[in-house]
């Protein structure tokens, strides 16, 4: 069954974009919690180039950014603004992962679309957006 949902427009991409943590809190707390046990959030430009399994079903799941996986540590676009939420310093991190593609058990994720909107929505009330919106806080 495939139930499509219309989401607020924006003029901003970033907002748009942005705005999927939120959605996707919404949708689990509101209809999700205790139906079923994982969730995958994808681009709605999102290929699939092989096989996709049960091996993605893990706790928390993302995707290593496409443009960023052969960059060394130091190149990766994390927000590194320190007055940002989603700061991190030189040194942190282990991989880049991508805005378009995550998921996991629904707990986690919801986890996970909470903290990044809280964040997002913490950083814009001091009128900072991280370089990558979502993604940024994502990384973090
Ligand atoms: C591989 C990957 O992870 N790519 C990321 C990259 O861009 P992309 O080039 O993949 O961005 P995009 O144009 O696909 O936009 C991201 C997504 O937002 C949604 N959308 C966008 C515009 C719109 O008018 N309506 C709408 O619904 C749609 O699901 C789309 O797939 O950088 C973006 C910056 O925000 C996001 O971090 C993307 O996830
Ligand atoms: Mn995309």
């Amino acid at each position: 069954m495939l139930i499509v949902r219309s989401v607020p427009s924006s003029k901003r991409w970033q907002e748009i974009s942005a705005r999927r943590m939120e959605l996707i809190q919404t949708l689990i707390e509101e209809t999700l919690l205790n139906n079923v046990d994982y969730i995958f959030c994808l681009d709605v430009d999102s290929k699939f180039h092989s096989r996709w399994g049960t091996e993605s079903l893990g706790g928390l799941v993302a995707v290593i950014h496409p443009g960023y996986y052969q960059d060394d540590r130091s190149k990766f676009p994390y927000e590194r603004r320190p007055s940002s939420r989603a700061y991190l310093a030189p040194g942190e991190g282990d991989f880049y992962y991508c805005g378009g593609a995550f998921g996991g058990l629904l707990v986690e994720v919801h986890q996970l679309a909470k903290t990044c909107r809280k964040n997002f929505e913490d950083d814009a009330k001091e009128n900072i957006e991280a370089a990558w919106q979502e993604e940024s806080h994502l990384n973090r």
